[in-house]
């Protein structure tokens, strides 16, 4: 599906789907024939002249996708996660949610316990039975986190600067701990890093205050997608550093220590093990479906 080709995009189905509003544009493609490239990924997400979102999933069989086909025996399914520039990133959490909501209510996966194959491995999925205020929440082993050095990482924005953690969730982020959330600025750019090596594929950026104990919120400059209204590699960052911060290492203490994350589209509950697997439990809904029409 690339430039040239786009009219053979007529007739696609897709769908569209959000989790704490980090929305997706979905399209199944089972077999993997599709070929979308990243200008057509960023024309779909395009909030004016396309459909819109932060960014696309494609639902492929991991038998049918070279980068997944050694994870078929764990995981029948393959999140291709694309951001919204059309660039390819390794995870996306608040993705993986509604990639399962997706799989669940497609038929694809039984409710319950569910693997989805993601560029950065196996992550393991458990929804929620559904109750009588709606879907029942799902929660996900993100695998463990990654604290690559230095240590003296550093975020600016304009004049202001702040130390920050680096934190790889399987893609790479740069948490900061703020005084106020609107520190920030319009974060219409992405904020600097030093050293830019320690980030030589970009970062996603997250901004932190203390909401109380065990509770923080945040902002995120996500690489490829701009200020998005969720996070969820990223939440899982922020309670990471937080925890480190706070003497609450799970590694060190024995204990897991779960961080309620608050974004502007909702909340997110973040519990790290003492084994340093991460979940992430949170909401994922599908809100509308229809046909590529480009
Ligand atoms: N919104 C996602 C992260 C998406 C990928 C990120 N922009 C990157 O480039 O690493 C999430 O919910 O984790």
């Amino acid at each position: 599906m690339s430039d040239d080709t786009a009219g053979s995009t007529q007739g696609i189905p897709f769908l569209k789907g959000h989790g704490t509003e980090n929305d997706f544009v979905i399209v199944p493609d089972p077999d993997g024939l599709l070929d979308i490239g990243p200008a057509d990924v960023a024309r779909l997400c395009d909030r004016r002249a396309g459909i819109g979102a932060d960014g696309l999933l494609r639902v492929v069989r991991s038998a049918a996708h070279p980068e997944a086909a050694g994870m078929a025996a764990e995981a029948e399914w393959f999140m291709d996660y694309r951001n919204a520039d059309g660039s390819i990133a390794e995870m996306c959490g608040n993705g993986s949610r509604v990639f399962a909501r997706y799989l669940a209510q497609a038929g694809h996966a039984e409710a319950g316990d569910l693997a989805i194959a993601t560029r950065a491995g196996v992550r393991r999925v458990h929804l929620a039975k559904d109750g009588p205020d709606g879907p029942g929440e799902i929660t996900v082993d993100m695998g463990r986190a990654v604290l690559p050095g230095p240590d003296a990482i550093e975020v600016a924005v304009g004049a202001r600067r702040w130390p920050a953690r680096n934190v790889n969730m399987g893609n790479p982020h740069a948490v900061a701990f703020v005084d106020d959330l609107d520190q920030a600025g319009d974060l219409l750019t992405a904020p600097a890093l030093s050293p830019a090596e320690a980030y030589p594929t970009g970062a996603n950026v997250e901004f932190v205050v203390d909401r109380g104990p065990a509770h923080v919120a945040m902002r995120v400059h996500e690489r490829g997608s701009g200020e998005t209204r969720s996070c969820g590699t990223g939440a899982c960052a922020v309670a990471v550093a937080a925890a480190r911060r706070d003497g609450a290492d799970p590694a060190v203490t024995g204990r897991p220590a779960a961080y309620r994350v608050d974004v502007a589209g909702g909340r997110l509950l973040i519990t790290e093990h003492p084994d340093g697997r991460v979940e992430m439990t949170g909401p994922a809904v599908i809100v509308a479906h229809g046909t590529l029409d480009l």
